[in-house]
């Protein structure tokens, strides 16, 4: 059974913040938030989390092996080096939709994203030392068939990313409303999802859903482990095994 630790990360205020004392440069804007996400990738995959970028505003992170201290130090980094202050919600659950709401809803009950006084919030319980095992974690790695050939050499950018996009769009559904698990788009033709215990069955399904309502064509390695890292690792190898037996799913107990 799975045991999910995620952290919303929210940044305090920033709608305000982005038009004060008068619209910022977009630029601007967009430097900071990727800086902001690099950070956190930096801080939270030194501890074997994942961090997924989301809306930016709100990111989404994996934070199994982190605990209280770490959430703490994290909002004094980027306090110290930022113009701008996160607050952070941790939830715990077998299934990542449940460990998402319950973060999100401390950081709710402590106020709005946009009150000038909610600032660096940490709201909730990480995981236990004692409570963690091997298989906390079900990571699985998707990627489009051949992208490179079927779009990136054959197609424009932006023809290519519409149907990287909309197969992105129909997993993300698919994955969250039949099993509460959560897919990011990570970059390229690339999908990450953190998910319940899910079979090889199951993920059968999710590709032939994904190819019979958006003619996208996937395959998946899935890993477990007891960080987002050690699990998605294993996923990695598992598309690579995928790749070389010329099959759609790979699954590592
Ligand atoms: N984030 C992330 N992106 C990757 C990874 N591997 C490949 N990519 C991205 O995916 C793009 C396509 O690479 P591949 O998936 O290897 O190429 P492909 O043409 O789909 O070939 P096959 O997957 O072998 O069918 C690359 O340009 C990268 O942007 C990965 O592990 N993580």
């Amino acid at each position: 059974m799975t045991n999910v630790q995620l952290t919303l990360v929210q940044i305090d205020n920033y709608g305000p913040w982005t038009v004060t004392p008068e619209p910022r440069r977009e630029m601007d804007l967009q430097t900071l938030q990727s800086r902001l996400f690099a950070e956190l990738a930096q801080f939270v995959g030194s501890r074997g989390g994942y961090v997924f970028f989301t809306r930016f505003d709100n990111m989404v992170a994996v934070t199994n092996g982190l605990d209280r201290a770490d959430h703490e130090l994290m909002q004094e980094t980027i306090r110290n080096r930022y113009p701008v202050t996160i607050s952070l919600g941790v939830g715990v659950a077998e299934r990542p939709i449940d460990a998402l709401e319950s973060a999100t809803a401390g950081l709710q009950r402590a106020g709005s994203a946009q009150d000038g006084d909610r600032r660096e919030v940490l709201a909730g319980e990480t995981l236990a030392a004692g409570e963690r095992t091997d298989v906390d974690l079900q990571i699985a790695h998707f990627d489009v068939n051949g992208a490179t050939e079927k779009y990136t050499d054959t197609l424009n950018e932006f023809d290519s990313f519409i149907r990287i996009e909309q197969g992105y769009a129909v997993l993300m559904r698919y994955l969250r409303e039949e099993h509460g698990g959560l897919a990011f788009f990570v970059g390229g033709d690339n999908i990450i999802a953190v998910l319940p215990s899910m079979t090889a069955a199951d993920y059968e399904r999710s590709i032939d859903h994904v190819a019979d309502t958006a003619d996208v064509e996937l395959k998946v390695g899935v890993g477990h482990g007891r960080t987002a890292h050690e699990a998605g690792m294993i996923a990695k190898h598992a598309l690579e095994d995928c790749r070389e037996d010329g099959l759609r799913v790979v699954v590592e107990e």
